[in-house]
C-alpha cells in the first residue's frame, strides 16, 4: 500500500485526535492534527487584537507558519481554541492552508489527519471516512479532567461553554464548516472508553484495506 489516507472529522474533544494517534501507531501512518494549525494561526492573531483581525493580514500569518509556530507549547489553552475558531472562518486563512495538507494527505506509506473538514474539503476522497462524536457534556467533562491535570484552574461550566461556543461557530461558518461528509462513519464515544473507539475505528480501517487487495 502507497498512497491511503484516513480523515477524521468531528467537533471539539470529541476524541478525534486520541483515535488519529492510535490509528497512526497501528498503521504506522503519518498524522496531522489540523486543528493546531488554526491554532497557531489563532496565537498569532492574538498578539494584533482578540476582536475581528483584517482577512489579508489573518491570510497573511497562516501562509507564514513556522515550525516553531507549530511547537509552540501554550496552543492547548482556552483562549487561543476560541482565537483559532476566529480565525478558521476566514476564507483567506483556509486557502492558505490548504495546499500543504493536501499534500500531506496523499504522502506515500499512508496518512491520517483530523480536523473539522477533512472528509469534506480536504481530502474528499479519503479512502476512510470517519465523523466522531460525544455528546456535549461528556466531551467538556473530559476536556476539564485533561485541563486540570495539565494544571490549568478553570471548571466544568465554563469548559462546556468554550466547547458549544466553538461549535457553534464551526458549524455555521460558510467557509469549510464543520459537518459529516456523506460517505462518513459516524462513531459516537459517549458510551466508549478509548480503547473501545480506537478498536471501532481500527476495524472499519482494516475492512478497508482489506477490500483494496486483490
Ligand atoms: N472514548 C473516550 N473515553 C474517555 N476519554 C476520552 C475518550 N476519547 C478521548 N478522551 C479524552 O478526551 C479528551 C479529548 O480528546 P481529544 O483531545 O482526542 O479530542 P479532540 O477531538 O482531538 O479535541 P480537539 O478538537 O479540541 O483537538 C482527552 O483528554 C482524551 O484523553
Ligand atoms: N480542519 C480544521 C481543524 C480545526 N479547525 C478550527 O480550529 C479550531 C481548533 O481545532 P482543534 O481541533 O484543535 O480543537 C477549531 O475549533 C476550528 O475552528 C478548522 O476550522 N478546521
Amino acid at each position: 500500500m502507497t498512497r491511503f489516507t484516513v480523515a477524521i472529522d468531528g467537533p471539539a474533544a470529541s476524541g478525534k485526535g486520541t483515535i488519529s494517534r492510535a490509528v497512526a501507531e497501528t498503521f504506522g501512518f503519518a498524522h496531522l492534527d489540523t486543528g493546531l494549525l488554526y491554532r497557531a494561526v489563532g496565537k498569532k492573531a492574538l498578539t494584533f487584537t482578540d476582536g475581528p483581525l483584517d482577512p489579508d493580514l489573518a491570510g497573511n500569518l497562516a501562509a507564514h507558519l513556522t515550525e516553531a509556530d507549530l511547537a509552540a507549547d501554550d496552543l492547548r489553552t482556552a483562549p487561543v481554541a476560541q482565537a483559532a475558531s476566529r480565525v478558521a472562518a476566514i476564507p483567506q486563512v483556509r486557502a492558505a492552508l490548504l495546499d500543504f495538507q493536501k499534500r500531506f494527505a496523499r504522502r506515500e506509506g499512508g496518512a491520517v489527519l483530523d480536523g473539522r473538514d477533512i472528509g469534506t474539503v480536504i481530502c474528499p476522497d479519503a479512502e476512510v471516512k470517519l465523523f466522531v462524536t460525544a455528546n456535549d457534556r461528556t466531551r467538556a467533562e473530559r476536556r476539564f479532567a485533561e485541563l486540570t491535570a495539565n494544571g490549568h484552574e478553570t471548571d466544568l461550566d465554563t469548559v462546556l461553554a468554550d466547547l458549544r461556543a466553538r461549535d457553534k461557530r464551526d458549524a455555521s461558518r460558510d467557509a469549510a464548516p464543520l459537518k459529516p461528509a456523506p460517505d462518513a462513519h459516524l462513531l459516537d464515544t459517549t458510551e466508549l472508553s478509548i480503547d473501545a473507539a480506537v478498536a471501532e475505528a481500527v476495524t472499519k480501517i482494516k475492512k478497508r484495506i482489506g477490500q483494496g487487495r486483490d
